[in-house]
C-alpha cells in the first residue's frame, strides 16, 4: 500500500501501488483485475468512462459486510488491496471514489461549499436524511446553508458551553449514576450503549430546547419516534434497494409509514416548543440581544435563536434544531460507548484516567468548565477512541466541477466521493500501530488534536467549511459524562460477549455493551450528597408541553 500524499504533489502512479504492481483501469473502465473479477467489478466493467483511478476488486464475500451494514469494513479491505484512492463501482454507470488519504481528504473537505473553490457538495447525505432534516442546515447547501450556519453557530458560544457544563452535562451524568447505582446494588449487568444513548438524548433535548426527554428514566412516544426516525436514516444510508425513493410505494411499506408517523410527531413537538418559546420571548427587549446572549432562565439554543429575531420561518428554525438534535445525539452516545469499551479493556489507561479525575475534582462531585482542560488524559482517551471509532465512519461528497486530487487522480463532474475517515484513522501509512488504543499518542503538552494540528490525519469532526459546529460541545459533554461516571464506578465487561461492529450514521456495537460487577467506588460523603442534590435540572427553565 502506498503512503499518503502531500497536497497537490504529482505522484507517479506506477510507484503508488505495492510492489510496483499497479491496478489500472482498462479501456472499458474495470480494473486490471481480470483474473478474479467479482460481481461489483463486473458491474464496474460496464462503467463507461476511462479513469486513472484503480478499481476495487470486490468479491461476493464482500457483500456480507455490505448487507450487515458495515460497509466501512469492506472499504478498509479494499484500501489495503488497492491503495489510498480507488473507485468502487456500484452499478453500470455509478461508482464511488473512495479516499483514504489525508491530503486528498483535506483537498475535498476544504473545497466543499467553499465560495472561493466550490468543487464539492454534500450530495447523497442530503437524499437519505431529507425526510427528517427537511431544509435543516446540516444537509442544505449553497446560500441557505451559509446563512443558517452563520445564524446558528454563534449560539454555541463560551458562556453557553459553560452553562451547559454546569446545568446540563454534569447533572444529567449524575442522573445516569443514580440509574447505575440500582444495577450495582443488585449485582446485575446493564447495556451501557443504551444508557449513553439515553443520556445524550436527554442532554441534547435540554441544551437545544430546554426540553427534558427523560430518556434515562422513562419511555415516551416522542423518544420512540426519535429512535424510529434515526433508524430509518441509517437504513436509508445502507439500503441495497432504495424503494423509499419512489414516493408512490411508501404508503404500502410498513417501515415507511412508521417513519413518516415518527417524523410527524417529532416535528409537531418541536413546533410546539418553538411556539411556546416565541410567546415567552415576546416581552423581551430586542436591545437585550447581543453577542454572547444568554437567558439565565432558559439558556437553550432555541431561546438564543428566537431572541436574535432573525428573519427565519418557523419551519426552517424547526429543521435547523432537528439537525442539531440528530447530529448531536447518537454521535456523542457512540463516542461514550466506545471510550468506555476501550478503557474497560485497558486497565492501565483506566487507572490513569480515574486517578486524574480524583485529582482534578477533589471532593467536588461535578466538573466545571475549567476542569475539562485539566482532565487532559481523559480528553486524550476520548480523542483516541474517536480515532479508532469515528462517527460517521465515512463522509460523502459529490463533485460539482471537474477536479484533480493530490496524487493526480481526475474526478469527473457528478462523481460521488466517499472519504473513509475510518480508513485514514486506521491506515498504517498514516499512524503507527494504527489499531492499538494508545491515548499517549496525543501528548498532554501538545494541543488537543484536531484536523489542523494533524494536517487532516485526524478528522473525527470533518474539516473545512462543513466541519461539525458542535465539536466543543461534544468533547465537553463526553469528558464531563465520563468524569462523573468513572468517578463513581468501576466497570467490568460481561465476559465472552460478542461486541461486533455495525454502522449506520455512527458505529454501533452489534449486541450492546454489557457491563457488570459495577463496583461503587469509594466517594467522599460530601461529594456524594452534593451529587444527589445536583441531579435535578436546577436553574433550567424547562419547557414542558
Ligand atoms: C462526538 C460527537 C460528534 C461527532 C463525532 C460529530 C461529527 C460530525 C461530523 C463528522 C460532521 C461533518 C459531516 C460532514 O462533513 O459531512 C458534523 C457536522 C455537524 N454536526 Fe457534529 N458531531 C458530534 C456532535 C455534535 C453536536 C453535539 C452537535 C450540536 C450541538 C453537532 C452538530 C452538527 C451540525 C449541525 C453539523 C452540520 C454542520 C454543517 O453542515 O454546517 N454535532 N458532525
Amino acid at each position: 500500500m502506498s503512503g499518503h500524499f502531500e497536497e497537490e504533489e504529482d505522484i507517479d502512479l506506477d510507484s503508488s501501488v505495492e510492489g510496483g504492481m499497479k491496478k489500472l483501469i482498462d479501456a472499458a473502465g474495470a480494473g486490471a483485475s481480470f483474473t478474479s473479477p467479482g460481481w461489483l467489478t463486473q458491474l464496474g466493467r460496464l462503467w463507461g468512462g476511462k479513469s486513472d483511478v484503480p478499481v476495487a476488486d470486490a468479491k461476493p464475500a464482500d457483500i456480507q459486510d455490505l448487507l450487515g451494514g458495515a460497509l466501512f469494513k469492506a472499504l478498509y479491505k479494499w484500501m489495503e488491496e488497492t491503495g489510498p484512492v480507488y473507485l468502487l463501482p456500484t452499478g453500470p454507470v455509478s461508482s464511488f471514489l473512495v479516499i483514504s488519504d489525508p491530503a486528498a481528504a483535506k483537498h475535498v473537505l476544504r473545497a466543499t461549499d467553499n465560495p472561493n473553490r466550490p468543487l464539492y457538495v454534500k450530495g447523497l447525505v442530503a437524499e437519505v436524511s431529507e425526510f427528517l432534516f427537511g431544509s435543516g442546515f446540516a444537509i442544505a447547501g449553497g446560500d441557505l446553508w451559509r446563512v443558517r450556519r452563520k445564524a446558528v453557530g454563534p449560539a454555541l458560544h463560551r458562556a453557553y458551553l459553560q452553562t451547559m457544563v454546569d446545568r446540563v452535562f454534569g447533572p444529567s451524568a449524575g442522573q445516569l449514576c443514580a440509574k447505575l447505582e440500582g444495577v450495582a446494588a443488585s449485582g446485575g449487568s446493564i447495556d451501557m450503549e443504551a444508557c449513553f444513548s439515553q443520556l445524550t438524548l436527554d442532554v441534547i433535548g435540554k441544551s437545544m430546547f430546554s426540553y427534558d426527554f427523560g430518556a434515562l428514566t422513562t419511555s415516551s412516544p416522542v423518544i420512540q419516534a426519535v429512535y424510529t426516525a434515526l433508524k430509518e436514516t441509517e437504513q436509508r444510508a445502507t439500503d441495497v434497494l432504495p424503494l423509499w425513493k419512489v414516493p408512490a410505494l411508501n404508503m404500502f411499506s410498513e417501515r415507511q409509514r412508521k417513519a413518516a408517523a415518527a417524523v410527524a410527531l417529532i416535528r409537531d413537538t418541536t413546533e410546539r416548543l418553538i411556539a411556546k418559546c416565541k410567546e415567552m420571548v415576546e416581552d423581551e427587549e430586542q436591545a437585550s440581544f447581543e453577542e454572547g446572549y444568554i437567558n439565565t432562565a432558559d439558556p437553550s439554543v432555541l431561546r438564543f435563536l428566537i431572541a436574535s429575531r432573525d428573519e427565519v420561518s418557523a419551519q426552517q428554525l424547526r429543521d435547523d434544531l432537528l439537525s442539531m438534535l440528530v447530529a448531536g445525539h447518537e454521535t456523542t452516545g457512540s463516542v461514550l460507548t466506545w471510550t468506555l469499551y476501550l478503557l474497560a479493556q485497558s486497565p492501565d489507561a483506566m487507572a490513569k484516567a480515574q486517578a486524574e479525575i480524583e485529582r482534578v475534582l477533589g471532593d467536588r462531585p461535578l466538573p466545571a468548565l475549567g476542569d475539562v482542560a485539566a482532565l487532559g488524559y481523559l480528553m486524550r482517551c476520548v480523542n483516541e477512541s474517536m480515532r479508532l471509532y469515528p462517527h460517521p465512519p465515512v463522509l460523502l461528497r459529490r463533485a460539482q466541477a471537474p477536479d484533480v486530487l493530490p496524487g493526480g487522480y481526475s474526478v469527473p463532474v457528478g462523481q460521488d466521493v466517499m472519504i473513509s475517515v475510518y480508513n485514514i484513522h486506521r491506515s498504517a501509512a498514516v499512524w503507527d500501530d494504527p489499531n492499538e488504543f494508545r491515548p499517549e499518542r496525543f501528548p498532554l503538552d501538545q494541543p488537543v488534536p484536531t484536523e489542523q494540528t494533524t494536517d487532516y490525519r485526524f478528522i473525527p469532526f470533518s474539516g473545512g467549511p462543513r466541519k461539525c459546529v458542535g465539536d466543543q460541545f461534544a468533547l465537553m459533554e463526553a469528558v464531563v459524562a465520563l468524569a462523573v461516571v468513572l468517578r463513581r464506578f468501576d466497570f467490568a465487561l460481561v465476559p465472552d460477549q460478542d461486541i461486533g461492529m455495525t454502522t449506520g450514521a455512527t458505529i454501533h456495537t452489534q449486541n450492546g455493551l454489557y457491563m457488570t460487577n459495577m463496583t461503587l467506588k469509594r466517594t467522599p460523603r460530601r461529594c456524594l450528597n452534593s451529587l444527589r442534590q445536583n441531579i435535578g435540572p436546577q436553574g433550567l427553565h424547562h419547557i414542558v408541553l
